[in-house]
Formats: C-alpha cells, structure tokens, sequence
C-alpha cells in the first residue's frame, strides 16, 4: 500500500516544543495514529538557519521536523498566514494587513519546505497537505519534479469570492490551490464559494461532481467534513466521570450548574459576544444569578500578533465588569483561564457542563462543539448552543443554533437549555450523536485518501 505523507505548519510529534491546542494536530494524530505514514511540519523551533529535518519515529508515525528562522516565521506564520490569510478567511476584512516582504516570505518558506520535503519522497507516496499555510506547496513540488499525486485540506472557511476578492493577488493563491489533484474544503459552503469564485472571475469552472479546470489545470474538488475520534471520546469522558480533577471541579461549583466554553484566545472565537451575551441571560433571566457558572477556558494562542493581544486586554476587561457585577461573596459568575489542559481534563469538564457554548463569529469547523457532544452521559445529556457560522452546525442541527453576533439570542438559548426538559435534550443528543458515530475522523481521513487515489492523473493539464 502506498505510504501517506502528511504536511502541516503544526505536528503532534512528542518532541514538538510548539505543540499547543489545536484541531488540525489533534484531528491529524488521530487520522494517522492507525494507517502510519510521515508526517513533516514545522518543529515549533527558531534557529538562526535553515536546517535539515530531524526525524524521529513516535509509534507507527515519522515526524520530520524543521525549524525556521525568525525572519521567516514572522513573515510567513505570524504575517501572511496570520495577519492576513487568517482574518481574510475569517470575514475580517478590517484586520487584514498585506505587505510584499510577508507575502514574498510566505513563498519562500513554501518554497523551503518543498525542498526538504522532495528528498524524502518515494514515487509511490501519497502527499497530503494541510492548511493555508501551505496553499502553494504543490506547485513549489511540482517546480522540482514531484510528480506524486497531491492532495490539499482547508481547515478553515473559503471566503465568498466578495471577500476572497479583496486579497492582492487572489488570482495567484486560487492558481496554487487549483495546482492540487484534489481540494478538500470543510463544508458545502466553502466549495460553493471555490465554484464561484472559478466562474466570477472567469478563471475556470466546476461542475457537479467537483471536477474542476482552471489556470490550465484538471483537478477535484469536494467537501470532507472532518470528525472525531468519538468512541476513544465517549471513552475519555466515562473515565473521566471520577477522576479527581472532575470531582475538584464538582466540589467548587458547589452544586451550581456549569456552562463551559473552550476555545484557543483567537477573534473568530466571538468570545467577548459570548461573555456579553452570559451577562445577558443574568440580567434578562435573574433566576440563574447565582446559580449558574460560566467557565471559559481559553489558552493563549499566537501571542505575537497584536490583533490577539488586544483581544485579551478585551476580555479581562468584560470578565472584571461581569464579576464585578454580579458576584457575590461566595460566587463569581466567570471562571476565566488562560491555559490548556489535556484532553482528558476537558472530557470530564464537557461532561460535567449543563450547556456547551460554541459560538465562533466563523470557523472552519470547530472540534470543541464535537467532542462537547460525544462526553455526555446519554442518560443526562447537556446542550449544545452552536453558531450558524461554525462549519459544525451544517452537521449538528439538533444543537441549538444561534446568530453569534445577536448577544440576546444567544443569552435567551443559555435560558432554554438550561430548563430545556430531559426528553427533549435526550432526543436532540441522540440526533448529534449519530451524525457523529457515522462521520469520524477516520471515515474523514480514509474518504479523502481514497478520493486522491482514485484520480486519474493523466487528465492533470486541461
Ligand atoms: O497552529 P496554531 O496557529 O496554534 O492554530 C491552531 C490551529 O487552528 C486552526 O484550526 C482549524 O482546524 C480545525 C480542524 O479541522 C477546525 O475544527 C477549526 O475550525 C480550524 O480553525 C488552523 O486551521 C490550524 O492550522 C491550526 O493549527
Ligand atoms: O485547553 C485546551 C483547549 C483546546 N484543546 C483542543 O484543541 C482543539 C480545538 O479545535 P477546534 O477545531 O475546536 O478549534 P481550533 O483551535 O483548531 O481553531 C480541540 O480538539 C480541543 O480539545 C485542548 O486540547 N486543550
């Protein structure tokens, strides 16, 4: 069988200093823990040079792993793919920054990577690559003769062409993309925007079946919702039930009922909305005051870039008001964190929670509202309040779905789900729970790699 080869700027290797939560690594480590493969990304290191890959094996897996210099990262992480793929994804256009010297790095990392990667190629691999980071990898292989079929994910949304637009030189970004046998996007809504934007700017076209030719080039595209691994889950919430962290968590609620929110400090997150909209719920529905605590655990995420540090100051800002507020001597409404925690924490945490809030303004899809699911006790199930505009709500429709932007919609589904009765959040949960038996990240990992190898890449030049 021929061997996968795995690219991502972030790896799960053990040895990875740069490991943070995540969920392109977790879904990654999942997906390839059972078929094996190489996996190679970025070592979370700066070095003063380019270097060549450390390779390690970790289980059935090979991490090869490189450093970047400082110039590099900033240009490329913390600049192109941060300060300005992420937010223009992400339907920010007003914190979108653009310079040449970042958008020149961004190439020339891709670049880098291609070069250290071919060497340890074999006619026969598989290559998938992952995330905007790496949009023109392939055609940086291709450059140095990889002929290997090739295969790219977004896990993040794909703009309508409106916004996609406003990018300078979108035209060369949608060419690299249209340099892959195979373009997977998140949901139906990504690809839609990738047809559009093929047929509004007169570059190419699709048709039904995803099959694509643009800038010269055949190729396919198609949406792979990813998953999770939801019975190692289920199975990391029932052990969790006891351990004695979840019962130190029990025991400071003082029998008040939790509502948790977990998500990497970044502003797609729409955390300050969800804070605002906490306060909501206390003011429109006094009964809860007191009686309900709201936890947001939210581990610091690309600190080096401002736009993310101005989002802390903003949040330490509304929990102090909120507590300020509405607490009282032996009770604070908002428990805040700034730290991650395992995952065997956080499945004890979901399961102890009576609402999990996942309201992202955009996401790509949004693993928390996943796993939040599948740690529930199918006896007493919570409920699950998802944004629209999270790629999981195309999934999860028995969630209560709210607009993250409406802070009083939201604060009136904190209310319903708090009183919502047993019967009905047994009936929703069972809804989600088979959507998430059927679709996991190893059905995820396996529809992709069968669809790249099923490509006839003879057809590649249109
Ligand atoms: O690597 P970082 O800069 O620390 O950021 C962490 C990851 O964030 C993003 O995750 C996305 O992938 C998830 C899994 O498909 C998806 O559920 C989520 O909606 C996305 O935002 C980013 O896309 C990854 O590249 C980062 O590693
Ligand atoms: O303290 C934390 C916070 C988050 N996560 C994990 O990070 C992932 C976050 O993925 P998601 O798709 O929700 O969002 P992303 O951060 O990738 O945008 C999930 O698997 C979480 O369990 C974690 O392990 N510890």
């Amino acid at each position: 069988m021929a061997r996968l080869v795995i690219v991502s700027n972030r790896t799960a290797s053990p040895r990875d200093r740069g490991t943070r939560a995540g969920g392109l690594a977790v879904g990654l480590r999942e997906a390839l823990q059972k078929e094996g493969g190489l996996w190679f990304g970025w070592s979370g290191e700066l070095s003063e040079a380019a270097a060549e890959p450390k390779i390690h094996e970790a289980g059935n897996i090979l991490f090869a792993t490189i450093p970047l210099t400082a110039a590099d990262h900033d240009d490329f992480y913390v600049h192109y793919a941060n300060g300005t793929l992420w937010p223009l994804c992400h339907y920010r256009l007003g914190l979108i920054e653009f310079s040449r010297s970042a958008y020149e790095g961004y190439l020339r990392v891709n670049r880098l990577f291609a070069e250290r990667l071919a060497p340890l190629l074999r006619p026969d691999d598989i290559i998938w690559i992952h995330d905007y980071h790496f949009i023109p990898l392939a055609s940086a292989l291709r450059a140095l003769g990889v002929a290997n079929r090739i295969g790219f994910f977004l896990h993040i949304p794909l703009p309508a062409p409106e916004v996609l637009t406003a990018l300078p030189r979108h035209r060369r970004l949608v060419a690299d993309l249209c340099a892959y046998d195979l373009v997977g996007f998140q949901t139906a809504d990504d690809l839609r925007a990738f047809s559009s934007y093929l047929e509004e700017e007169r570059v190419g076209a699709m048709d039904r079946d995803g099959a694509f030719q643009a800038f010269g080039r055949h190729g396919m595209a198609a949406a792979f919702p990813i998953g999770i691994d939801t019975q190692a889950f289920v199975d990391l919430a029932q052990a969790a039930v006891d351990s004695p962290q979840t019962r130190r968590l029990a025991d400071s609620l003082g029998g008040r009922r939790l509502v948790i929110g977990v998500d990497r400090l970044d502003y797609s997150k729409g955390i300050p909305q969800r804070m605002e909209s906490f306060q909501a719920a206390l003011e429109s529905h006094p009964e809860h005051r007191g009686r309900v605590t709201y936890m947001q655990i939210a581990p610091i995420s690309r600190g080096e870039v401002e736009q993310y540090r101005a989002l802390r100051r903003e949040l330490e800002g509304w929990v102090g008001r909120i507590n300020g507020r509405f607490g009282e001597f032996d009770w604070a409404p908002v428990r805040y964190l700034n730290k991650a925690f395992p995952r065997q924490s956080l499945a004890g945490f979901y399961r102890a929670a009576a609402v999990g809030l996942v309201t992202p303004l955009r996401d790509g899809m949004n693993l928390v509202a996943k796993e939040y699911v599948a740690a529930q006790d199918p006896e007493n199930p919570g409920v699950l309040v998802l944004s629209r505009f999270a790629g999981a709500a195309r999934s999860l429709p028995q969630a209560l779905i709210v607009n993250p932007f409406d802070v009083e919609e939201i604060g009136d589904a904190i209310h319903l789900a708090l009183t919502m009765p047993l019967e009905e959040r047994r009936a929703r949960w069972a809804g989600m729970m088979a959507e998430l038996r059927t679709n996991t990240i190893q059905s995820w990992c396996q529809a992709f790699v069968s669809r790249l190898n099923a490509i006839d890449t003879n057809r590649r030049a249109a």
